[in-house]
């Protein structure tokens, strides 16, 4: 049979798809080949079209039989991905939805309202600790997993969900190990408890901007009255101080939102690409998708504008930074690279702790033993002593509950397989999968901890039986792709804690129904966050057609009233 006769029988174009699927996709990562696909079957169907219309001579007869070659095309090789993945595929025999099986885009669509961590939550309860929750992905919730993943013989490496930032090249998303080490080894320097104790002073003075910005507020309410108390929004707030620290950190700049007391333009881009990422980074063909179809995704459109402005902001800092390299011995510093580094930086350092202290505040204000507790633990502490204020174990244990319960990467951290796959609990996993291991259930296992799902300081001070497992307790990560910033964020947050805890009383305000808005918006979008940016900001009208996703939403406010001296 001739090639010509072969694709015009029904049968011919469904075996094409099925041959396509077992002998070409069934291999390798195809995600970052969108654009050559996308080439590559538009010239086919070009080519095709013209066939058939040099033998037909008519452009309607040619587009009807080229369109029924394609979808019969199409669904060969649909079906033949969707039965290999479902009732062939070497994960097949462990418990999950059927739809995740067959495609990801399953999670995308029940994750777009951000509650990755509760839809994961879900799935544990019905199918147990291992569920398969993509074609090529596994989910385990167990206190064993991070150090398996993570653990410093490990050999898994970062899974594709990474690969949703390139072209932008960063320490936080590089998948080439080589590259990665080389980048660690750089902030490695920058992150020596020397150059820690140097950061201190910047953060004092971003913490005391704070509570005089708090302190201004307070001043301006109780003008003319007997009011001493004023409602603020600590989710704006703590990003506002967090962001402004950053900035200073990686361009010597602050983005004065907190002398300001406003949003900066370019950071609200920055958290709503990055809230983007996080849902869409499940399926990275269809992030590389929108790359392509850019001038029409609002999103993409904004993220390159913010990276443009990091690119200028970069330019002012780059100075600082070549001597870094220079310093280094090892290699010339590459603009891409510095650029990426200052975003994963800015992100990496201020979405985190900011939500950290949003819960620490949402946790004092519930109840107020505990800060009581703290402000007898601090109240004689020179705050700006840096090693008094880590002896206090009452703070630290109040910060390490706080994360254990609320960690700010809840179910992201991503990682594959070694190619000889691993044994967990007598359960042999292959070679090349995705492995997901959801920080805010492993955090929350009763298995590990007495009474998981309550906040109990204590555990980690004067009653120690409470945590029963604390191998799963990582809320910083652990090994070489672990977080470099963690004595910064802890630094950071005892500073905050302790010195508005010093200087003011945290309350919920009277009519607040007990912060309970915080979790309705609480969106886990690789960092958990808690604000949309849809007020003043245009609420992007393509936005708000994915489904309310960008829908405006209540933030978290805390009434903070002055009630002790310094
Ligand atoms: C409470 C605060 C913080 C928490 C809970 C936290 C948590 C984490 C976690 C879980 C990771 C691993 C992410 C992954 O697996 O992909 C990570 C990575 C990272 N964090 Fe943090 N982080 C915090 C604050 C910071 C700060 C303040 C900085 C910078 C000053 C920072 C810089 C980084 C960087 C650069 C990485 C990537 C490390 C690498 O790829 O080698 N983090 N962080």
């Amino acid at each position: 049979m001739s090639w010509a006769a072969f694709i015009h029988v029904p049968l011919g174009p469904v075996l094409l798809g099925v041959l396509s699927h077992v002998t070409v996709f069934i291999r390798g990562e195809w995600h970052m080949r969108v654009p050559v696909l996308i080439t590559t079957y538009s010239c086919l169907i070009t080519a095709l079209l013209w066939i058939e219309y040099s033998i037909s001579g008519s452009s309607k007869a040619s587009i009807t039989i080229v369109g029924r070659i394609t979808g019969l095309y199409a669904t060969g090789l649909l079906g033949s991905i969707i039965i290999y993945r479902r009732y062939l595929h070497r994960l097949r025999d462990f418990p999950g939805p059927s739809l995740a099986a067959t495609s990801k885009l399953w999670h995308v669509w029940k994750s777009a309202d951000g509650k990755n961590h509760l839809l994961l939550e879900r799935l544990f309860n019905r199918y147990g600790p291992i569920i398969r929750t993509g074609p090529e992905e596994l989910t385990i919730i167990n206190a064993a997993i991070p150090h398996i993943i993570d653990g410093s013989k490990s050999q898994f490496r970062r899974a594709t969900f990474y690969d949703a930032f390139l072209p932008m090249v960063a320490i936080s998303a590089t998948r080439n190990v080589d590259d990665h080490d080389t980048r660690r080894r750089i902030w490695n320097r920058g992150f020596s408890s020397k150059a820690l104790a140097g950061y201190e002073s910047l953060m004092l003075r971003y913490t005391e901007l704070l509570a005089s910005q708090i302190q201004n507020l307070l001043s301006e309410e109780s003008m003319g009255t007997n009011s001493r108390e004023v409602i603020i929004n600590v989710t704006d707030w703590f990003a506002w101080y967090a962001f402004d620290v950053m900035g200073e950190f990686a361009f010597s700049k602050s983005f004065n939102m907190l002398r300001d007391g406003k949003w900066h333009s370019k950071i609200r881009l920055l958290v709503d690409g990055m809230n983007a990422g996080g849902t869409f980074g499940k399926v990275p063909w269809l992030v590389q998708l929108g790359k392509i179809i850019r001038p029409r995704v609002s999103l993409v459109k904004d993220w390159d504008s913010m990276l443009q402005w990091c690119r200028d902001c970069m330019d002012e800092r780059l100075q600082w930074l070549i001597n870094a390299y220079i310093g280094d011995g090892s290699q010339q510093a590459e603009l891409a690279w510095l650029q990426g580094d200052a975003v994963t930086m800015i992100i990496a350092g201020s979405g985190t702790v900011s939500i950290v202290l949003t819960f620490a505040f949402y946790q004092l204000a519930r109840d107020h033993s505990q800060q009581q507790m703290l402000y007898d633990e601090i109240k004689d502490v020179n705050i700006y002593d840096g090693l008094k204020l880590q002896e206090c174990a009452q703070l630290t244990a109040f910060i390490n509950e706080t994360l254990r319960l609320y960690p700010p990467v809840p179910t992201a951290g991503n990682k594959v397989t070694p190619p000889q796959g691993v044994t967990i609990n007598n359960t042999y996993i292959p070679g090349g999968v995705t492995i997901v291991a959801p920080k805010y259930l492993i955090h929350r296992l009763e298995s590990s901890y007495e009474s998981a799902d309550q906040f109990i300081p204590e555990r980690w001070t004067t009653l120690p039986d409470m945590v029963k497992d604390n191998r799963g307790y990582v809320p910083f990560s652990q090994g070489k792709y672990g977080c470099i910033g963690k004595q910064f964020a802890m630094t950071e947050m005892r500073l905050v804690i302790s010195l508005l805890l010093k200087k003011f009383k945290i309350e919920f305000q009277a009519n607040d129904n007990k912060g309970e808005a915080l979790f309705e918006d609480l969106k886990d979008n690789f960092t958990f966050c808690t604000r949309r940016f849809t007020s003043e900001i245009s609420v992007k009208e393509s936005c708000l057609m994915l489904g309310g996703w960008f829908r405006r939403v209540h933030t978290f406010s805390s009434n903070i009233r002055r009630s002790y001296a310094m």
